[in-house]
Formats: C-alpha cells, sequence, structure tokens
C-alpha cells in the first residue's frame, strides 16, 4: 500500500470508531476485509489512527470535525505534512482537499491544545499542578516500549545482548534495575527467543519501579488481589521466593497466567474469591486497582475520551471497596499495597487518606507518584503497614 492509501484505511477505521466500534475490532475488522494489507501497511495504519486518538480534540478543531477524514486533516497538519501530497485522489489514496477542508490554524482552547476533556480540566490541574500541561502534552504522543528483564533467568545487560543478536536495539532505563528500553526493531520482539522463553516480558518501566516499591523482602505470603493478566504477579515472583497467590473479581482475566508464569519459571497459585479467607492472612496483599487508567492514555487513548465524571465516580466507588475488601486479608504487622495508573488524586491520595481515616490501626508506610514525564506511564503506589 502507498502511505497515503494507509491514510485512507486509517480515515475509514476512524470512521468506524466515530461510529461506536473499539478501536481494536474496527482495525481488526479492516485487516480482515483487506487482504492485500501486509503487517507493515496495518502497523502504519494502526499509528494513524492512535496517533489521532490520542489527539482527537485538537485534530477535531484543527480538521474541521469528528469524522475520520477531518480527523485525520487535523493530525496530518499537527505533523506538518503537506496535505496535497496525500489527499491526490490518484489509486487508493484520499480524494483531493475541498477549499472548505483547508484547515486555517483555528485558536486552540486549553481542553484541545492538551487533548483533555475539558470537565476534567479542574481535576487534572489539582492533581498535576505545575506539571500538568506537561503531562497533558506527553501523553499526546506514543509511549515508549519497554520489557521487564526477568532476574530470575537473565542479567538486564544479558538480555540487552540476546535482544541485539535479534537487531532489536534496547538500553537500560532508570526508573528499575530491571527496565529495559526498546530503541528499535520492537515489533520483533514477539518473536525474539529471549520473549519466547521468558527472559523478558513486556511491561512498562513505572509498573517495574512500583513492584521495586514493595516491602517484598519482608513477605513470604503474597497476594495479588487484582492480578488481572498477572504482569504484576510475574514481576513480584520475580524479586521474591515468597508464596504468590494470584485473585481478580473477574477471574478470566487471569487465563494466560499459568502460561506466562510457566514461561517465567514461576510458581503461582490461582485463588477464586471464596478461597481468600482460607487461604489467608497474606504478608503482602497488592490491590493493583481498576481505575481511570489516566497515566497510561499515551497507551490507550480511547480511555480518555470514554471517561465522564460518572465512570471515574464510579470507579473510585469500586476502589474504595477494593480496599474494604482486602484489608482483612492481611496478617498483623503485614503490609497492604495500594496502586493506580491514574495520575488524579481522587484515585490516589485521596483513597488512602479515606481508608485510613476510618482505620487507626493502619499507617501509611510510603507513597510514590509517578507521571509520564519520568519516563514510563503514571502510576501511583501507597504502602500501608497494619498494626
Ligand atoms: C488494573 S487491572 C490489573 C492489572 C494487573 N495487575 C497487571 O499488572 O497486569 C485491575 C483488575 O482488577 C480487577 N477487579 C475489578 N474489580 C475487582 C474487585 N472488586 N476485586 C478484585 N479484582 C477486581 C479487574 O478485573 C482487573 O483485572
Amino acid at each position: 500500500m502507498t502511505p497515503a492509501a494507509r491514510i485512507q484505511a486509517a480515515i475509514e477505521i476512524l470512521d468506524q470508531i466515530a461510529a461506536g466500534e473499539p478501536a481494536e475490532k474496527a482495525l481488526t475488522s479492516w485487516a480482515r476485509s483487506a487482504r492485500y494489507a501486509g503487517s507493515k501497511d496495518r502497523a502504519a495504519i494502526r499509528d494513524h489512527v492512535f496517533d489521532v486518538l490520542r489527539q482527537k480534540l485538537s485534530c477535531a478543531a484543527i480538521g474541521g470535525g469528528l469524522n475520520g477524514r477531518a480527523l485525520m486533516i487535523g493530525s496530518l497538519t499537527q505533523a506538518g505534512t503537506d496535505l496535497d501530497s496525500v489527499f491526490t485522489g490518484e489509486g487508493h489514496a484520499p480524494s483531493p482537499l475541498a477549499d472548505d477542508e483547508r484547515p486555517d490554524a483555528p485558536a486552540l482552547d486549553v481542553a484541545e491544545a492538551w487533548d483533555i476533556p475539558e470537565w476534567l480540566l479542574p481535576l487534572w490541574q489539582s492533581s498535576l499542578g505545575d506539571k500538568a500541561a506537561e503531562v497533558a502534552e506527553i501523553q499526546r504522543h506514543r509511549a515508549p516500549v519497554f520489557l521487564r528483564a526477568n532476574l530470575r533467568r537473565t542479567t538486564t545487560e544479558e538480555a540487552i545482548m540476546a535482544l541485539a543478536a535479534q537487531e532489536i536495539t534496547a538500553q537500560p532505563h532508570p526508573l528499575s534495575p530491571s527496565a529495559i528500553e526498546v530503541t528499535g526493531n520492537a515489533r520483533r520482539i514477539k518473536q525474539a527467543p529471549a520473549y519466547l522463553t521468558g527472559e523478558v516480558e513486556l511491561q512498562d518501566a513505572a509498573s517495574q519501579a512500583l513492584v521495586d516499591a514493595l516491602p517484598l523482602a519482608d513477605a513470604s505470603k503474597v497476594l495479588d488481589y487484582c492480578a488481572g493478566g498477572g504482569g504484576k504477579t510475574l514481576a513480584m515472583a520475580a524479586l521474591s521466593s515468597a508464596t504468590m497467590h494470584a485473585h481478580d473479581a473477574n477471574p478470566r482475566r487471569m487465563k494466560d497466567l499459568p502460561d506466562r508464569a510457566e514461561r517465567a519459571g514461576i510458581a503461582v497459585r490461582l485463588l477464586k474469591t471464596n478461597e481468600l479467607k482460607e487461604t489467608g492472612p497474606f504478608d503482602l496483599v497488592l490491590c493493583d486497582a481498576p481505575c481511570s487508567g489516566s497515566g497510561s492514555w499515551r497507551r490507550a487513548p480511547e480511555g480518555k475520551w470514554r471517561l465522564t465524571p460518572g465512570v471515574l465516580d464510579e470507579v473510585t466507588g469500586i476502589q474504595a471497596q477494593i480496599l474494604e475488601d482486602a484489608a482483612p486479608l492481611v496478617v498483623s504487622g503485614g503490609a497492604l499495597a495500594y496502586a493506580t495508573c491514574s495520575v488524579l488524586s481522587v484515585e490516589n491520595q485521596d483513597q488512602i487518606e479515606a481508608f485510613l481515616s476510618a482505620r487507626l490501626d493502619w499507617t501509611l508506610e510510603t507513597e510514590r507518584s509517578f507521571t509520564p514525564l519520568d519516563g514510563g506511564d503514571g502510576f501511583f503506589v501507597a504502602v500501608l503497614r497494619k498494626s
């Protein structure tokens, strides 16, 4: 496919998304209907679609609408692309621009310039203070690709050498001793022997730093209460000899965990909700709670536009309930760690404050916030100690 034909494909996919289709589904449906597209075409089209989704408000303001063509005009304009070289109408390229489609450099308001939903701006600003504009700006761009070296199996340096043999270039990242930033040929990772044999896992660098901040050294029995796919379960197990347990309110989300654990050479016991009490108490319970995802909008930009005040209220209610349900599973003297991939204080510091104000037998041991300005996703982690 020509570069312009890929842009036309992205326009059609963006139209599907505008009609309510989730981005992944729209991309898959398009790929099924376009067997002629190769893997490089699909990757480039995906990049166009996600570039637009990260910058939807500014693209719509500049391009003059929320349909695929207007959004793409806004996106290409922001990237400094000569629109007439793309909108030629030749072959499978988008049709030439009409006069009223030509962007006229509109003045953007703050929500548009930052690509943050208007209703969220006060909360964004109060949560991030003087970093609000910079964090919003970095969320408008692609995230780096990070790997975690499985320190049970390899070292960061050896893993980087093994990747280099596959022409994947990478370097250590200061956020965590296990973190590796991939700087070239990231699309080859899933075929690389180091990945296939469990020496490296795909995991954000701040996610790894969060696990480094947990009191794993004193724990012999650990529960990952919101384990999901088990990214943090595996990262904790790589740093600890504790017996590792994983639970999720939706056990299907843990379906790949046994295979991933085997690949990493790690033993994990999956627990159903009704097995938690009889298996506990635990020295450390990690609650990596469902959240707005506002720290990872570079990777999952649709979440930025799906978040509403109602959804945020609902999610903060679930977070408070998770803390309440998980706290009794911690042994006296043990730790409860609460984490989110959000940068919003209502999901982070406010939750910890509310938890502690209702419980005199708990104290805050450590608290850390990461923003994408640190290199990885935005994350929050607090470690609470039970007396
Ligand atoms: C942020 S994700 C976890 C990601 C995972 N820890 C990882 O590192 O890959 C949050 C998880 O919490 C689960 N969840 C939602 N409500 C829950 C509840 N009340 N109790 C336990 N898990 C819950 C969701 O199913 C989801 O898998």
